[in-house]
């Protein structure tokens, strides 16, 4: 059985695209509303839960569980990893969350490390919207375990005939790129919302790209890592596409209006927390932390856009 802790739009999609292929899986949520009697979920509009799908609110349901997929929000995993330690001190987790927290500065398998240290941590990262993944479209993502075994173990046990899932060692890797990507999309958000064009997207997600190589090689990761689908495809898919929350965000900063405050845009927290390694490191994330000061309010979209334009001329 795979546990799956967080019925959010991601969660629940992984849950769907498992149980359809005939995983038995327990999800759980802090509160099952209504989702265990009506078998829908507010996330994935049109999608039924297959009969296969277990839902509860007790995490004790997991205890048997071949491996836990951790599909809570970056900023929150600490969190929940502290809380339900009884649970999940000793087991195989596959973190699903793209982001840095922003308190201690690591990646999603990082924090596993330093809050449990006695479980199996892994990363399921790369390109996908919930809606495609449950919707059964096809989709390849990155599975990262530092023990290759048990990476191996994971991407039998987690790949479906429409989840095909890429195997690396290499978690420093794969978590920044999906955390970082998240941060570029806000900025392309925010250059296509302010009408500077496509040309302005693709320079943007050219050096951006360029950053998330040079804050990845610093903290040890492998450079093809980021050339993968944690790194460059994430990028593609999320600063190109409006089902993307951050891309959305940025779009409505761009365009001087509200962005959504319901919804979940792990750029934001993440941009801070990237800028602060940088610093830290001496390394040079010009666009970073301009998201980084327009998500704290510090700078207005017009400066943003200042900045982000005027730059000083110098080799590619
Ligand atoms: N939605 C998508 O298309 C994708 C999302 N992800 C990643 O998955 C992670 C989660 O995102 P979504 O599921 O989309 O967000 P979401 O906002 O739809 O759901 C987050 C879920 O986490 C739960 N949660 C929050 N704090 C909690 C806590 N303290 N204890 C227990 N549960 C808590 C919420 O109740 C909610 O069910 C993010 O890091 C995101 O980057 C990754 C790939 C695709
Ligand atoms: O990570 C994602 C796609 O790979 C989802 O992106 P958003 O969180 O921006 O919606």
């Amino acid at each position: 059985m795979i546990g799956v802790v967080g019925a959010g739009a991601f969660g629940t999609a992984l849950a769907v695209a498992l149980a359809r292929d005939g995983r038995g899986v327990t999800l759980w949520a802090r509160d099952t509303h209504d989702l265990a009697t009506t078998r829908r979920s507010r996330h994935l509009p049109g999608v039924a839960l297959p009969d296969g799908i277990v839902v509860t609110d007790d995490i004790a349901d997991l205890t048997q569980a071949d491996a836990i997929l951790l599909a809570v929000p970056a900023q929150t995993l600490r969190k929940v990893l502290t809380i339900h330690a009884n649970t999940l001190h000793d087991r195989v987790l596959v973190a699903c969350c793209k982001g840095i927290d922003l308190h201690t500065l690591t990646g999603p398998v990082a924090t596993i490390r330093a809050t449990l240290p006695d479980a199996m941590p892994a990363i399921l990262t790369g390109p996908s919207f919930a809606a495609d993944i449950a919707r059964g479209l096809p989709t390849a993502l990155t599975l990262a375990c530092a023990d290759d075994r048990a990476g191996m173990a994971l991407q039998q046990g987690l790949s479906t005939s429409t989840l095909r899932l890429y195997r690396t060692t290499d978690t420093t890797g794969a978590e920044l790129g999906g955390a970082l990507k998240n941060v570029i999309a806000i900025a392309c958000g925010v250059a296509i919302g302010a009408g500077l064009g496509d040309s302005a997207r693709a320079a943007l997600m050219t050096r951006g790209f360029a950053e998330m190589q040079r804050l990845a090689q610093a903290l040890g990761a492998d450079p093809q890592t980021l050339n993968g689908l944690s790194g460059l495809g994430d990028l593609a898919l999320t600063c190109t596409s409006d089902l993307s929350r951050n891309y959305r965000f940025g779009l409505a900063r761009g365009a001087g209006a509200a962005a959504d405050p319901t919804q979940t845009v792990e750029g934001a927290a993440t941009s801070r927390a990237v800028t602060l390694l940088g610093a830290d490191r001496g390394i040079d994330l010009p666009i970073c932390a301009v998201v980084a000061a327009l998500s704290e309010g510090l700078i207005s979209v017009e400066t943003a856009l200042q900045s982000l334009l005027a730059r000083p001329l110098k080799e590619e």
